[in-house]
């Protein structure tokens, strides 16, 4: 990673021949470009005496050379314009001579293809609504040039009576929200963040990964100097840093000003914070490529899988190994020690056989004697099945090639083992298929797993919402995908919504369908995109996996969580109840999902003002979702 960062040096040059120096400059001191105003105070001069026009816009006038800092294509690669900071979209009686300045700036950078402008976030929400204004229109024109959107971390705000300054964690992210709302969340709406002096607590500090961060922008003020004099940054910002540089922004260096730090130390800094990052664990090694890909969930009832998905599979370090941990302990329970009797296990949905392979070997670690049944409806996989019989299992194994609901098994199982889990539990049908199977299984019998369950929790991830509505269909977003989540902020812990116990349709669980509704409260305020969903399961007893982030079962990789998306995102304020609701429905072919999203807001009446009960608090509804998947029309999982 650390070779692949682009570090840009910021300078405020005010006319080409400046420019052409401080480029060097920067060349020579290992900067890949730097950025730079693209037009000076002489435009700005000129500017001021176009008078307002009665309507429309004033002509469009070209800059004269001398009011141009980047005059010339053979830099344009090397330089990311910065847009005139004093061109001001919000009065309004600068804002037509304003957007003239910008939009001009905007078509010379197209015109030279440089790769980025960037545009300073007002720091005030009234300022948002013409900022946007002007963005969209400019997003209309394809264009190689990026628009990079610069928002602080955090901003200052000064009590001039009491002469104190404080941070404020909000102001800048409810402008950077508005201003992509109103811009529709146009993927093309990216952001510069401004690593500010004041860092945001944690909570606050996630939602900006959650956002399109292009660039990380090093203001001036952070800078420290340590005991040789090099520039280096305080330990939380080191730590901030290093989590940022992991989404690859491109890096905007505002040198300090110590004596003696020369711009090369800047960017070696930087570079060394990059190369330093600690290094990936096995599963974000295994994690590279994966990082908010959408995957369509896998069906293995209805397709058959491929050698390919169960070779990734068996690569789990941990879902096997707790597999056999838990057939180990069924073993030991139902067994007593010395004993020659036979346990019947039975594997079904076996795959290419890696549970039979651990039932063996728990069997063989117990000191129990087994026979042991391999049943698997994929023809492909069954054909390995017999190969293993034949080259490693020999006699102890019979191999059945049949679907699970309709085998006539000619004896009853002590043991059913089964993995037909998805990310969300029960989307691969394991309810549906084990309902089936639970008939051979003794009345006294054990299943494993003995009982799952699905967890949700309201998600912001622009980028995973951006990513869903590329594909430019509806219908893309009435349907949940697995995604090993990146550029997302889990807004709050998940909640359980139902889970599945052996057995099947006892007087506990009921059916197989399930209806939840789950209540948040969000500690800030946040768009919503969607509700990740997750799962965890006891296989035996104490012998469990999970996906849930609270218990995440270290070094698992076998399963990502699931993204269902919201067509329209949500804004929820702080302190707001996000309502999440899901049906899991079925009829005699499929089996789907719905999902839909609530969200209020809780006002008290003056008669509640001081009581701590909520008697008289009024629920106000800010915002739903519609009920997406209705009827399982685009998203559903054969039976
Ligand atoms: C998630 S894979 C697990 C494979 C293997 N047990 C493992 O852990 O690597 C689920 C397997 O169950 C099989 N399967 C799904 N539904 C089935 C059914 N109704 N009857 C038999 N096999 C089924 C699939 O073909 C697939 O091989």
């Amino acid at each position: 990673m650390s070779d692949e960062i682009r570090i840009g040096l910021e300078v405020a040059a005010a006319s080409a021949a400046e420019l052409g120096v401080r480029l060097d400059e920067a060349k020579s001191a290992g900067y890949e470009f730097v950025a730079s105003p693209l037009t000076n105070a002489a435009l700005r001069q000129a500017t001021q005496t176009v008078s307002a026009p009665t309507f429309g816009l004033p002509e469009n006038r070209a800059f004269a050379l001398d009011q141009v800092v980047l005059d010339r294509v053979d830099w344009a690669d090397s330089v990311v314009g910065r847009h005139a900071a004093w061109a001001d979209l919000s009065d309004a009686q600068t804002r037509i001579a304003a957007e003239m300045v910008l939009q001009r700036e905007a078509t010379w950078a197209m015109h030279l293809g440089v790769p980025a402008t960037i545009l300073m976030l007002p720091t005030e929400l009234s300022r948002v609504p013409n900022v946007a204004r002007y963005v969209n229109n400019l997003l209309r024109s394809p264009s190689y040039t990026q628009l990079w959107i610069q928002a602080p971390m955090t901003t200052t705000i000064r009590d001039e009576t009491e002469g104190v300054a404080s941070c404020d964690e909000d102001a800048s992210w409810e402008c950077w929200n508005l201003l992509r709302t109103l811009c529709g969340h146009n993927a093309r709406v990216l952001l510069a963040l401004e690593l500010t002096a004041d860092l945001p607590d944690e909570g606050h500090l996630q939602r900006w990964f959650a956002e399109p961060l292009v660039a990380l922008v090093f203001a001036k003020d952070i800078w420290l100097r340590n005991a040789k004099g090099f520039p280096v940054l305080g330990k939380c910002h080191q730590a901030t840093v290093r989590r940022m540089l992991k989404r690859q922004p491109q890096v905007i260096v505002r040198a300090g000003t110590h004596p003696g730090a020369k711009l090369e130390h800047y960017q070696q800094y930087v570079r060394h914070l990059a190369r330093t990052q600690p290094p990936p664990n096995a599963c974000e090694a295994f994690a590279v490529g994966y990082q908010d890909y959408l995957q369509a969930p896998l069906q293995p009832l209805m397709d058959n899988l491929e050698s390919a998905t169960y070779q990734v599979f068996e690569q789990d370090p941990v879902k096997y190994a707790q597999y056999e941990k838990a057939v180990y302990h069924a073993l030991l329970d139902r067994v007593p020690a010395g004993s020659d009797v036979v346990t019947t296990v039975m594997v079904v949905g076996a795959g290419r056989g890696p549970l039979v392979t651990r039932s063996l070997a728990a069997a063989d670690k117990a000191q129990r004697a087994v026979r042991v049944y391999a049943v698997e409806k994929n023809p492909n996989a069954y054909v390995t099945l017999q190969r293993m019989k034949q080259t490693q299992w020999q006699d102890r194994v019979t191999v059945i090639w049949s679907d699970m609901r309709e085998w006539d098994a000619p004896i009853k199982a002590d043991i059913l083992v089964s993995e037909l889990l998805g990310s969300f539990g029960d989307n691969e049908l394991s309810p549906e298929c084990l309902d089936g199977a639970q008939r051979f299984l003794k009345p006294d019998g054990i299943s494993i797993p003995s009982s799952y369950t699905a967890y949700v929790a309201p998600l912001s991830s622009s980028k995973l919402y951006t990513e869903v509505a590329a594909f430019g269909q509806e219908a893309r977003f009435e349907t949940p995908y697995v995604v090993l989540f990146n550029a997302v902020h889990e807004l709050t812990a998940p909640q359980p919504t139902w889970s599945f116990h052996h057995p099947l349709r006892d007087a506990d669980t009921g059916d197989l369908i399930g209806n939840a509704k789950n209540v948040f409260t969000l500690a800030q305020s946040a768009t919503i995109h969607g509700i990740a969903g997750y799962f965890d399961t006891v296989l035996y007893k104490d012998v469990t996996l999970s996906i849930h982030p609270a218990t995440f079962s270290e070094g698992m990789f076998s399963w990502f969580p699931i993204y269902f998306p919201f067509k329209t995102p949500i804004y929820a304020p702080a302190g707001s109840k996000i309502e999440t609701h899901f049906w899991r429905l079925t009829d005699c072919k499929k089996t789907w999902y719905e999902w839909s999203s609530i969200v209020t807001t809780s006002d008290a009446s003056p008669e509640s003002a001081d009581s701590s009960s909520n008697a008289g608090s009024r629920t106000r509804l800010v915002g739903a979702t519609p009920i997406h998947n209705v009827g399982g029309v685009s998203s559903w999982i054969g039976l």
